[in-house]
């Protein structure tokens, strides 16, 4: 009984197929790919397999939901570093197609430090600030709020987004640039309050949170909310087109 099982062990040990070998022969087509010997089985690298498995679900979801894709991709506009595409479907006028994700602060928060030389900071109408800058003390800054403002195991917002694989897909809007002669603004920013009774559950997929801790217990319900901006598309946009904003918006 010996003999046979340590002769099954090291024929078992000798097989070198991907699959089985109960599934290897019922298939009639045996043709070999040969991989030498102490290379690795890669076609492509690690990273790019690992950025198809993370992201494709988000961009699904999308294109299933929303009836288009957007993604960061170098600019058209030439030495304007990433830029933002609709890559699927078409984005009807009047639709919200990004998100600006990023730390709140409200004008009298510190803010002088994370917003040198840091191109990523919207002013806000009412002069509340998003730092939507995904490096350096920018990105310390929004983990550490998420970390001291979440519940036990409950988010209370979405990190992802400082990251190269954003769970929202929407939340890209810091990447858009800015209009130019020939490429005019297909996209304006839009302001939205996100109030107090806004779904617990769903708070961890809003890229956005308050620098501070203590205002979300204020008397004043103007300090418990959270200002959020998206992007609203201003005409149908199209696969292909970058997307533009206006920098510079005079609210009068
Ligand atoms: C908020 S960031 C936009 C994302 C940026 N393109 C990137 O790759 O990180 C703003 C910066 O993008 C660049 N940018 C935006 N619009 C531009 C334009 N129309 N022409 C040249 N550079 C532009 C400028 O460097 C600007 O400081």
């Amino acid at each position: 009984m010996g003999g046979w099982v340590r002769r099954l062990q090291a024929r078992w040990q000798a097989y070198r197929y991907r699959f089985v070998p109960w599934i290897a022969m019922n298939l009639k087509d045996r043709k070999l790919r040969s991989v030498p010997k102490g290379t690795q089985d890669k076609i492509i690298p690690d990273s790019a397999v690992l950025s198809t498995l993370r992201y494709q679900h988000g961009l699904d979801v999308m294109l299933k939901t929303l009836g288009f894709c957007t993604e960061r991709r170098e600019s058209s506009v030439v030495g304007a570093g990433r830029g933002v595409f609709v890559t699927k479907g078409k984005v009807p006028a009047e639709t919200v197609v990004s998100m600006y994700p990023g730390t709140m602060y409200y004008p009298f928060e510190p803010i002088l430090l994370q917003s040198i030389a840091n191109p990523f900071v919207f002013r806000c109408i009412d002069g509340v600030f998003i730092d939507g800058n995904d490096r350096s003390i920018s990105k310390m800054i929004y983990r550490s709020c998420a970390g001291r403002d979440r519940i036990g195991p409950y988010l209370t917002c979405d990190q992802s987004w400082l990251t190269p694989y954003p769970k929202n897909p929407l939340a890209v809007g810091q990447y858009v640039n800015n209009q130019s002669a020939g490429h005019p603004a297909n996209v304006a920013y839009q302001e939205y309050n996100i109030k107090v009774d806004f779904p617990f559950s769903l708070r961890k997929y809003l890229p956005n949170i308050h620098y501070s801790p203590n205002l979300q217990t204020s008397q004043d319900a103007s300090y418990r909310s959270l200002r959020v901006v998206v992007l609203l598309s201003l005409r149908d946009i199209e696969a292909g087109e970058e997307l533009f904003s206006s920098y510079f918006t005079l609210v009068e």
